[in-house]
């Protein structure tokens, strides 16, 4: 009976039911495993067939037809009867007189059985019964990876491996396809570092999923039962044709299954890992071809736009380098094409019936198989990165989330800055949207950093947002930059509410947002009001309630449904209020445009010619800058060395403002913003001074600079300085290297490093061990690219102020492999030592006296520049010059000190009468005049406060002085 040709799976398959409900288990087990076996041979052969015949009429020209549509349609429909003809004898051939799949006798139920893997089921009952515990074990290990949410089949499991004593190694996937163990194997190798295998398993991995995609869809071209009665032609080809279609479209959903979660960049993945396997293993071509098609998948990935700039600005590559793979490009396109077809089916044809229940929502179904492994991973991400989930935040529980450290406060303050740049509208409240911003922008190119602030501040709040709620694809529906401002509201007498607009009291009241495409809304706060102001969440039914204070890079998120509403305004607070859809159709199409605005910016600054500066070092050398080593002295052609830089009196003017403003850490807190990826280490992590015990490392960021001036805590000509030597360095990098595209500031540190006295005997270790800074060295010696180093980081410069008569040690050396020193530079006041910033070096231990330089941080990548060095430009615009200022005093102190409240005043004067510490004292009507100031240019600081904050250092300084007489 088994063996006969007739009898189908389906057939086989009844009857091992029947024997599984007459328990008879070994009768069972033959007679599934023979309709599993005829299953998968039907559908092999089945597949087979269609593809053979494609193959065979796929070849022909269309070319000369394809204008008249009467004989084009002729040509294709002929060619289909070429195929079905030759369909129909390969199944007589192969299948003999087995029944044509339309009069088989297969149930839909039968079919649907096979297809969740139902039989494995029951042979794993049958193979039980029998005590065959590994092979009942197997099948239902099969079983559950298809149906992984059935609860009888896990706790099975459990049973077979704690009481059976089943080992995992014998527990196998029984329906296992060659690309999923390929892949299996080939993420193995990655994980391992093993590039060699990653690279052929993964590459085997791809060659088979293409192989299982193609035969998935020729499986879909089966009958259909239209149960439309006398269709005609047209209508009936096309109902079947969308079912195929819909079915074929699923099958990059259906395999991309490994294990039991569905990766959802399956495909595309593979190109990402590949990318990287080919560069470990040196090759760049192939990486550059697998980065180009990852592109093609994902074209705004900003890793991935990143690995190019490199690959083109370092190893000379052009855009033409970058195409995507052939077979990779078939597929790309022909899905997107058909999520074309079925886009206009959902929302064009299908509109027209009322019935639409049997079209399939894809993107539904991925929502609701998402995995959550990715998102607990990058959970633990953010916690790295200093973003802190406050789960026990008053009312927040879980179905709201609040979260700190977003942002740093200059941040904050770039982004009040921005909206400070509009005018009140007409409820009293700045706001602005993503096109207001480019408005902004194309009047005034400095604000070009806030826009890139506000995406990536957008972008930050929906990954994590998405994350946290476990949505594979969220996309921005709109975002606002918003601030209340107290004094016009309180005039209008209206409730505010978070929805980036300020409606009356009556208009609102705790309307919930009832427009369905909004699924979710996040607040991203840029100021701080820690005990009044907060804003209220409840759900529907008022219940629930949560309680908001802002704080500058606090983000909350909560389901659109939450009713939300502020109590009161008493300060300025400004957010950003992201509303956030699950249906890519509600995008808000003005990011991408933005995106695209800036990257035409970004295109524009890039030379297309060779670059020849000549020019420039002969005007630097006229000024007395050289090139004092080169490549062949340093070992290496992405190192030199300049001197002539500074001039003495301008290092010891920078040496002073690093005594007056220097700080223990100042850059290094909470795990690190300066350095090299160092000290983001473990081991580092919240330490003051992050390299050695014997030394104290003080730093003073161009951040902390421009406030110190604008406090005139120090003098505003030293913050310039401070700020001018920097753009030497940065220019003459840019010129020696001959890059094609600007490199802006990421990071700029005035840093000293001080020789603990008395510890210095037996003292072997050094001042900054060997590192690279943009990447993490391996025992190997290689060095990765990836978080938590700076990966961004593209070129360094040290700016030296001055030598072995201040201090005994502290050479600076250049290294080979990871520890030996290749060749030392002796700091000197004007030298200037420039690298690529993944070349290995260090400095030698301080062990007397102090040393000081400028340590510069490059990007090119513009979305990382240091908003800082804007930001310093304009506050020392801003602060006013000595000689005109005291006409201008008289006349706006009048009409400023009105404007604010008297109790504000008094606030003031009591603060600064305590300041006894303060050198430069003033009159508190210069005081109230500046703040308003600064509040025009987005600082909301106190100035009292943060002059006491800025002191703080010093006094630090005295402290340590003290203690070391
Ligand atoms: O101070 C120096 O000479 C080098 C410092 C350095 O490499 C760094 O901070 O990353
Ligand atoms: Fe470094």
């Amino acid at each position: 009976l088994v063996e006969d040709p007739l009898v189908t799976y389906d057939a086989l398959y009844q009857v091992g039911m029947d024997f599984y409900r007459d328990e008879k288990w070994s009768r069972c087990i033959a007679f599934i495993n023979k309709a599993l076996e005829d299953y998968y041979f039907f559908k092999e052969n089945l597949v087979k067939c269609r593809l053979d015949c494609k193959d065979r009429y796929s070849k022909s020209d269309f070319s000369d037809v394809f204008r008249r549509k009467d004989l084009l349609t002729l040509k294709f429909f002929g060619d289909l009867i070429l195929e079905s003809n030759c369909v129909k004898r390969c199944h007589k051939r192969v299948f003999g007189d087995r029944p044509e799949e339309e009069d088989r006798r297969v149930t839909n139920v039968v079919e649907e059985d096979f297809k969740r893997g139902r039989p494995y089921h029951f042979l794993q009952f049958c193979h039980y019964q029998e005590g065959e515990f590994s092979k009942a074990a197997s099948a239902a290990y099969t079983y559950f990876l298809l149906n992984p949410e059935n609860q009888d089949t896990i706790a099975n499991l459990q049973l077979y491996r704690d009481k059976v004593g089943v080992k995992d190694g014998d527990i196998t996937d029984m329906a296992r396809k060659p690309y999923q163990a390929m892949h299996i194997e080939g993420d193995l190798a990655y994980e391992e570092g093993n590039w060699t295998v990653a690279i052929e398993k993964l590459e085997a991995a791809l060659q088979e999923f293409y192989k299982e995609e193609r035969a998935c869809r020729a499986e879909c071209e089966g009958f259909f039962d239209q149960g439309i009665k006398l269709p005609d032609f047209v209508h009936a080809l096309s109902e079947h044709f969308i079912k195929v279609v819909q079915c074929q479209y699923n099958c990059g959903h259906k395999l991309s299954r490994i294990y039991v979660d569905h990766e959802e960049h399956f495909v595309q993945e593979h190109y990402n890992f590949l990318q990287f396997a080919y560069y470990k293993s040196n090759n760049t071509e192939k990486a550059v071809e697998a980065a180009g098609t990852y592109l093609m998948f994902n074209p705004r990935d900003p890793d991935m736009l990143r690995n190019k700039v490199f690959y083109v600005a370092r190893m000379g590559y052009h855009d033409a380098h970058f195409v995507p793979r052939k077979e990779a490009k078939e597929y790309f396109e022909r899905r997107e094409e058909m999520a074309r077809i079925l886009d206009y089916v959902k929302t064009v044809y299908r509109a027209n019936y009322t019935q639409d229940a049997d079209v399939v929502d894809f993107k539904e179904i991925d929502n609701q198989k998402k995995s959550t492994k990715a998102n607990d991973h990058y959970m633990k991400v953010y916690e790295k990165m200093g973003i802190k989930l406050d789960q026990d935040y008053k009312g927040i529980k879980g179905r709201r989330f609040l979260a700190d450290g977003f942002l740093r406060e200059e941040h904050c303050t770039e982004l009040v800055q921005l909206a400070n740049a509009v005018q009140n509208g007409k409820d009293g409240c700045k706001s602005l949207d993503v096109p207001a911003v480019i408005q902004l922008v194309k009047k005034n190119e400095d604000l070009e950093i806030s826009l890139r602030l506000f995406l990536k501040t957008c972008e930050m709040a929906r990954h994590y947002t998405a994350r946290y709620f476990n949505e594979t694809s969220l996309f921005v529906s709109n975002a606002r930059l918003t601030c209340f401002i107290p004094e016009e509201m309180r005039d209008r007498d209206c409730m505010l509410q978070e929805t980036g607009e300020c409606i009356g009291i009556k208009q609102v009241s705790t309307q919930a947002d009832d427009s369905s495409n909004t699924k979710y809304r996040s607040v991203m706060y840029l100021t701080e009001n820690e005990e009044t102001d907060a804003m209220v969440l409840t759900d529907i039914f008022k219940e629930e309630e949560a309680v908001v204070y802002p704080a500058c890079g606090r983000l909350v998120g909560f389901p659109a449904s939450d009713r939300h509403y502020l109590d009161s305004v008493l300060k300025q607070r400004c957010e950003l209020v992201l509303n956030f859809t699950t249906d890519r159709k509600h995008e808000d199409s003005d990011h991408r445009k933005a995106i695209t605005f800036l990257n035409e910016m970004d295109e524009s600054r890039i030379s297309h010619k060779e670059v020849d500066n000549t020019e420039f070092m002969k005007k630097a050398a006229e000024e007395g800058i050289q090139i004092t080593m080169n490549g062949s002295v340093l070992h290496g052609d992405a190192r030199f060395v300049a001197d002539g830089l500074l001039k003495p009196e301008e290092c010891k003017t920078l040496i002073e403002l690093a005594k007056v403003g220097a700080v223990s850490g100042d850059g290094y807190k909470s795990g690190g913003q300066a350095g090299d990826g160092y000290s983001n280490k473990e081991e580092y992590k919240g330490e003051i001074s992050p390299h050695t015990k014997y030394e104290i490392f003080e730093g003073l960021s161009i951040n902390r600079a421009s406030k110190l001036a604008y406090v005139e805590a120090i003098n505003k000509k030293w913050a310039e300085l401070y700020l001018s030597a920097s753009e030497k360095g940065r220019l003459l990098v840019e010129k020696y290297f001959n890059l094609t595209r600007p490199i802006y500031f990421d990071y700029t540190h005035l840093v000293c490093r001080r020789a603990v006295e008395g510890e210095q005997d037996n003292r072997t270790d050094l001042s900054h061990p060997v590192h690279a800074d943009n990447c993490l060295i391996q025992e190997d010696g290689a060095c990765l690219r990836q978080f938590p180093a700076y990966t961004h980081r593209d070129y360094s410069a040290i700016l030296y102020l001055n030598d072995e008569s201040d201090f005994g040690g502290g050479d600076f050396f250049f290294a080979h492999g990871n520890t030996s020193e290749q060749v030392s530079v002796k700091p000197k006041c004007g030298r200037l030592v420039g690298f690529d910033s993944g070349e290995f070096h260090g400095v030698k231990a301080v062990t007397k006296g102090q040393r000081c330089a400028v340590a510069l941080w490059f990007t090119m990548d513009p979305n990382h520049r240091e908003i800082s060095h804007i930001q310093a430009r304009n506050i020392l615009k801003k602060i006013r010059e000595p000689d005109d200022g005291e006409i201008r005093e008289k006349e706006d102190n009048q009409d400023l000190k009105k404007s604010l409240p008297e109790e504000n005043l008094q606030n003031t004067r009591e603060m600064r009468e305590e300041d006894v510490q303060s050198k430069h004292s003033q009159e508190k009507e210069e005081t109230v005049k500046e703040d308003t100031e600064a509040e025009s240019i987005g600082i909301s600081v106190d100035r009292d406060e943060a002059r006491t904050d800025m002191m703080k250092g010093n006094e630090e300084i005295k402290k340590k002085l003290i203690l070391r007489i």
